[in-house]
């Protein structure tokens, strides 16, 4: 499995210093107050005077204290002392009693604020991939970037919010309790600044472990949930069981899990090391923050009352730096899963299907592709190389060719689906390229090989393929023409059964019995263009017999594209197109193509010849 674009793109961001790193965070924590703001300008201020507020409340807490040891420690007699120390003491109490009141308050409003944020998110990253364009789809790095963005960015960002609130107002207290010491005596404060760096250094090295840790194991992840769902889903558990590969398969996934764990475990080594080490130099610079004191008592630079201080805002400080040093640890940390996010919107805008003024005409009168090649995005080899076709208004064109050959892609791009890599189709004298992809599609109806399966209603399955029509004869038609009105006889509620075995009354259906749903929608959807990719592949004999009936009757009055395999069924179509590797190698009706005597006519008489018994009959 190849590393995923974004990963690689991730691997650089690990690697750069950790200065560097730690500068990057202001923008990690702007684009949270950023998504806060949008959310709720009124709650965001909110929060953020609070935690303002705590943070002050705090410092000055400090500082009276500060006053309370002056006073206490003062010559005198002890009442005369505890008098006076008494109007700092009550601004202790009250810090105390409004820090406390101030956390209530930072509990509502961050309680209200935050599942604003995610939800504000979740809807930005739930509206890019809605808009995305369908190609986007098609990429793998994208829908790879798209759950990872949507699951760790999102995450990140709700924990971010919490720690950036968290470092607003441990980081006030703190530099509140530097200055404090470094005020009585400037010698405290590079002491103290060296535990804080120690922690710091520690924290932000632990996360960047962990982060690379992630994306080392990001492709062996990803293997392990594609195993894990083909050893458990029931999508692949006929043939699991059928070919008997369920122990293997557990091998697999266990062979996957023992390597993840392996790495797991020689992370946390190494995260312990790095955490011990950061401890025994903040260690280092505590232990002669208070040398230091204690040589200023010793010497008498210092008095004890302003020591008592000291020691207070040394202790204080201490337990900010520790929430400070975990706060920005874990904002580090999220940064790399917020870069996730970011990237998921940035390159969803550059998905987006683009607007235009243009409008592309209803019902086209000719589908015009000029040197027309299309690449899968990842891929070298073109899927279609310089293809040049016309196709008319009423005309019914067959595509027909081995698999791989390039048909369903060439219909995609007909109908402006995909766009071109090079040349150029045009619907009339609009450019498809230039057109509003919603004009082109508005005028489409899509007959899939694997129809999709709506978790709704009978009813609704078919009327979802155009939902500003309200037509119960068209709908009756509909169904009628693609045999699904068999399908719906069936149901236990009619028309009205739910098709999803997610829900307790829903109700699945087979193969053909969705294919004859898919082409009841395409029929209803009633578009100027139409194509229709194996669209009885699934469907027994009488009922491929009946759909292809309805497709003539109907063909008249719009353009039809068929794609199939079963040559019997599309011999009076207007014109056959022979696709090999891409490349348009012959064109013609059924009696053209066969005089040719070239690829079409070798892929009739092989399927006629196995009509007439030949293929299983005895050589000898
Ligand atoms: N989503 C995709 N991503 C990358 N390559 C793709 C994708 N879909 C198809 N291809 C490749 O493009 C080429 C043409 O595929 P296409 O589905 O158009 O063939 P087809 O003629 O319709 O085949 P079939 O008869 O099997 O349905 C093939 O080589 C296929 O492997």
């Amino acid at each position: 499995m190849a590393t995923p674009r974004w990963a690689t793109r991730g691997r650089q961001a690990a690697t750069v210093g950790l200065g560097k790193a730690l500068r990057s965070l202001p923008s990690g924590i702007r684009l949270v107050i950023g998504l806060a703001w949008q959310a709720s300008p009124r709650l965001t201020a909110a929060a953020g005077a609070v935690h303002l507020l705590s943070g002050c409340v705090t410092a000055f807490g400090l500082l009276a204290t500060a006053d309370v040891f002056a006073a206490l420690l003062r010559d005198g007699p002890t009442p005369d002392r505890v008098k006076a120390s008494l109007p700092a003491l009550a601004v202790v109490i009250a810090s105390y009693a409004v820090r406390a009141l101030l956390d209530a308050a930072v509990a509502a409003v961050e309680g209200s604020l935050r599942p604003l944020v995610t939800t504000k998110a979740n809807d930005e990253v739930t509206a890019v991939l809605v808009r995305a364009n369908l190609l986007a789809f098609e990429d793998a790095d994208f829908r790879e970037l798209a759950r990872q963005g949507g699951r760790h960015g999102v995450r990140s960002l709700d924990s971010s919010l919490r720690t950036s609130a968290t470092l607003i107002s441990a980081g006030i207290s703190m530099i509140a309790a530097i200055v404090t010491a470094g005020l009585l005596d400037p010698w405290l404060v590079p002491a103290l600044m060296l535990a804080a760096v120690a922690n710091a250094w520690a924290a932000a090295r632990v996360s960047k472990l962990r982060y690379q840790h992630f994306l080392d194991s990001v492709t062996r992840n990803m293997r392990k949930s594609v195993v894990e769902g083909v050893a458990t889903e029931r999508t692949f558990a006929l043939e699991r069981h059928a070919f008997v590969l369920q122990e293997t398969l557990l091998d697999e996934y266990r062979r996957i899990s023992v390597s993840l764990v392996r790495d797991q475990v020689r992370m946390a080594h190494r995260t312990n090391l790095v955490q011990l080490t950061g401890r025994a130099l903040a260690g280092i610079g505590t232990g002669a923050a208070y040398g230091v004191l204690g040589l200023l008592l010793a010497s008498g630079g210092m008095e004890l009352a302003l020591a008592g201080t000291a020691v207070l805002a040394m202790r204080t400080g201490f337990s900010a730096l520790s929430r400070t040093t975990s706060a920005v640890n874990s904002l580090y940390e999220d940064s790399f899963y917020l870069d996730f996010y970011r990237r998921l919107l940035a390159e969803g805008a550059e998905q987006a299907q683009s607007t235009s003024g243009v409008t592309a005409p209803a019902d086209p009168e000719r589908i015009t592709l000029t040197d027309v090649s299309f690449t899968y995005p990842g891929k070298d080899e073109p899927a279609l190389r310089d293809v040049n076709l016309t196709v008319e208004r009423g005309e019914v064109i067959a595509l027909v060719g081995e698999n791989g050959s390039g048909k369903t892609t060439l219909g995609k791009v007909l109908t402006g689906l995909f766009p071109a890599s090079s040349g150029m189709v045009r619907w009339d004298d609009v450019d498809l390229a230039d057109a509003d992809p919603r004009t082109v599609h508005r005028s489409i109806a899509v007959i899939a090989q694997d129809p999709a399966q709506w978790p709704m209603t009978a009813r609704n399955n078919v009327a979802v393929g155009r939902l500003d029509r309200d037509d119960p004869d068209a709908w009756q038609s509909a169904v009628t023409r693609s045999g699904a009105d068999e399908v719906i006889a069936t149901l236990p509620a009619g028309a009205d059964t739910v098709l999803s075995r997610q829900f307790n009354d829903g109700q699945d259906l087979s193969g053909g019995q969705w294919q004859r749903m898919g082409i009841a929608r395409g029929m209803y959807r009633d578009a100027a263009v139409l194509v229709a990719d194996e669209p009885t592949a699934a469907l027994d004999a009488k009922a491929e017999a009946r759909v292809f009936t309805g497709l003539r009757a109907a063909a008249a009055r719009r353009t039809t594209i068929l794609v199939t395999h079963r040559l019997a069924n599309i011999r009076n179509a207007d014109r056959i197109v022979v696709l090999d590797r891409g490349v348009v190698v012959e064109q013609g009706t059924h009696d053209e193509l066969m005089a040719l005597n070239g690829q079409y006519f070798e892929l009739f008489e092989l399927q006629a010849a196995a009509y007439r018994g030949d293929l299983l009959a005895d050589p000898s």
